[in-house]
């Protein structure tokens, strides 16, 4: 684990939706730069979690904080204008407008004192190449895996600090996880901070720091390690 201070502090994090309760009494930290996979089954609240440090569930913890700002009182776009950013399961790409377009719409001002240079199409076409040589393509148009890559592509040119990853590697060919592993690698060396989630932790070997294990919304410890 990082010795620096947390960039992200959540102790004792419950969430609901409506009267169901999903996830007890969550705590874990990311720190700035680090790397932290939540792994568990289908249902177990990964993605739950992910929706509760964003505030798209109501949820309530004795600490939720991002950089030392609570998040529990800040409507969801306050918390993205924070530095986080958000590749939901379902990606959610405008399959109307080009690769350009989507990467338009998710274009944010880096934070003051961010301490790195802005995101650019150019430098997100640099990472993925393969969006730069569709660029003028319908979202609608494009694979699964191609449409991941531009889920991502559209959180950086956010300018995040934290990047919230959820399944990135469900439903897309493993080459493509290959390629997906190899660019979060080099926005891990960036100093981002990832916290990704995985039913399996394949795509996050060799590239996590640390990995949970979250099962019926409650963590219960690192996750055993992953075969050689
Ligand atoms: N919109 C919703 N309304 C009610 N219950 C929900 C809703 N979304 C998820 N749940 C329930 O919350 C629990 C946790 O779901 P969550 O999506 O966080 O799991 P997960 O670990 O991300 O798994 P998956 O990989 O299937 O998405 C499950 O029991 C699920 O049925």
């Amino acid at each position: 684990m990082s010795t620096l201070a947390p960039l992200l502090e959540m102790e004792g994090l419950d969430a609901w939706y409506g009267e169901a309760k999903i996830l007890f009494g969550l705590s874990l930290q990311v720190a700035p730069g680090e790397a932290v996979a939540l792994v568990g089954r289908n249902g177990a609240g990964k993605s739950t979690t992910l929706k509760a440090i964003i505030g798209l569930v109501r949820r309530r913890a004795r600490r939720l904080s991002f950089g030392g700002t609570d998040l529990i009182p800040l409507p969801t776009h306050a918390i993205a204008r924070l530095g986080i950013g958000y590749v939901p399961e379902d990606r959610r790409i405008f399959t109307e407008l080009t690769v350009r377009e989507n990467l338009d719409l998710g274009r944010r001002p880096p934070r003051p004192g961010a301490g790195r240079a802005a995101w650019t199409l150019e430098a997100v076409f640099e990472l993925f190449p393969q969006l730069g040589d569709m660029r003028e393509r319908r979202g609608g148009q494009m694979s699964g895996g191609e449409q991941q890559m531009l889920a991502v592509a559209r959180a950086l040119i956010g300018n995040p600090a934290l990047l919230l990853l959820d399944e990135p590697s469900e439903g897309v060919a493993p080459i493509v996880v290959e390629q997906m592993g190899r660019a979060l690698a080099r926005l891990k060396a960036t100093g981002l901070s990832l916290l990704i989630c995985e039913e399996n932790s394949d795509l996050c070997a060799g590239l996590c720091d640390r990995v949970l294990r979250i099962e019926q919304g409650e963590l219960r410890g690192p996750a055993p390690a992953p075969p050689p």
